[in-house]
């Protein structure tokens, strides 16, 4: 667990994904806290690392009292991407986290490259609404309220037929702390971003659920039309949390909407990406400081050639590529380049089990001696990586 104090307050972060792949940052909405992202992250993680974190007053962040201005929470977020030292970010924000998402693009542009705003706007109102909360909550708790917000989050046919999960939504609603909850309603009632969204540059996709009943699809859209060319896509079957309700058709639209506004990576560009996630960073940050003149071409060629190229193709995944290479390899007696890939498999998901089984199919086709030495490496490399050889199924 990872926590930086900023602003005087202990902020809860967590940080996911090899650092070669472009980073999203996520900013969560009111009452929920970072495990809201957790079931679209798995439709992403092949493309992009993640930082997520607990806005003050929610998950496992500090709490002060209420209220809170939504400078604080903008605060905290650039304070957050400042100690990391991260900036031209791709920024997601979902309800309040997109009202935060736009304070920090329009008041540390350098800190944002693109942004993706879901169900939010510039200004989410009535201020008499957001009284009417923080005086009921004040009487009577957050539970109080809990039915009434779940049918804003979530549309009809998901409350009918995931109740189970959406009661452990619910759960997480209601133990949000009270001070931070009514502290970021205040936050909201107070924060109207209309003249600062106007003016923001970067490129941004402003998405909503169909069934939205906190920021319906006109008051969404209405955020789009405010900021200069921003893309306006509305998402069906889906109510205040599409990142839970349509993670698949959300990380899609994300995917769209980057791959529209980012320049494409060059043949080598791609092959250093693939070759960071297959072979680590460790590993091509030591063959890049040992690059001379001398092996300048050969390194630009096995970057572009095997990683930029072939590595990058679709069809077979990292760990049937992993597997197979494993296997030539063993057969072409290449001793250092087989321990090299059965290191990388702590990279490519290919499993001591399935090495095994690879080895041993092996010693049927290209000969009993091959895949002895093999299994020998293999061993020494395992135990070298502090993996327990014994660990696997007999
Ligand atoms: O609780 C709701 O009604 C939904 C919501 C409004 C702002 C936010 O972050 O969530």
């Amino acid at each position: 667990m990872h926590s930086l104090s900023l602003n005087g307050e202990f902020i809860h972060y967590q940080l996911d994904g090899p650092s070669h792949l472009p980073l999203l940052v996520f900013s969560n909405s009111l009452g929920t806290d970072l495990r809201v992202w957790d079931p679209l992250l798995p439709e992403l993680k092949d493309q992009f690392r993640f930082l997520r974190y607990d806005k003050r007053g929610h998950g496992l962040s500090s709490c002060p009292p209420a209220p809170y201005q939504l400078d604080d929470h903008i605060d905290d977020l650039i304070g957050l991407l400042d100690a990391l030292e991260l900036s031209q970010v791709t920024l997601c924000g979902l309800s309040v986290g997109g009202l935060i998402a736009q304070g920090v693009a329009a008041k540390r542009p350098q800190l944002v490259k693109n942004l993706i705003l879901c169900d939010t706007a510039h200004r989410i109102g009535p201020a008499s609404g957001w009284d009417t909360r923080i005086d009921t909550i004040r009487a009577h708790g957050l539970e109080y309220i809990a039915d009434a917000v779940m049918e804003r989050w979530f549309a009809a046919s998901f409350r009918q037929e995931k109740t189970a999960e959406v009661a452990l939504w619910s759960n997480m609603m209601v133990r949000t702390p009270v001070e931070g909850y009514i502290g970021t309603c205040a936050a909201i009632r107070d924060a109207d971003l209309t003249a600062s969204s106007a003016a923001l540059t970067q490129p941004t996709l402003c998405v909503v659920g169909d069934e939205d009943g906190a920021t319906p699809p006109d008051l969404v859209r209405s955020t789009a039309e405010l900021i200069p060319g921003a893309r306006f896509e509305i998402l069906a079957n889906a109510g205040h949390l599409p990142c839970v309700e349509q993670p698949k058709a959300l990380a899609a639209l994300i995917r769209d909407f980057l791959a529209e506004v980012t320049e494409p990576l060059s043949r080598y560009e791609q092959g250093m990406q693939v070759r960071r996630s297959v072979l680590g960073n460790a590993h091509v940050d030591r063959a890049e400081a040992n690059k001379t003149a001398f092996d300048q071409p050969f390194q630009s060629f096995i970057t572009e050639g095997a990683w930029g190229s072939v590595w990058s193709r679709p069809t077979l995944s990292k760990r049937d590529r992993s597997l197979i290479t494993i296997a030539l390899m063993a057969a072409l007696g290449h001793d250092e380049e087989l321990a090299m890939h059965i290191r990388a498999t702590a990279n490519t998901g290919a499993t001591l089990d399935e090495v095994r089984e690879t080895l041993l199919h092996l010693g049927v086709y290209a000969g009993v001696p091959a895949s002895n030495v093999a299994i020998r490496i293999a061993k020494e490399t395992y135990t070298g990586m502090g993996i327990a050889i014994d660990g696997g199924k007999n």
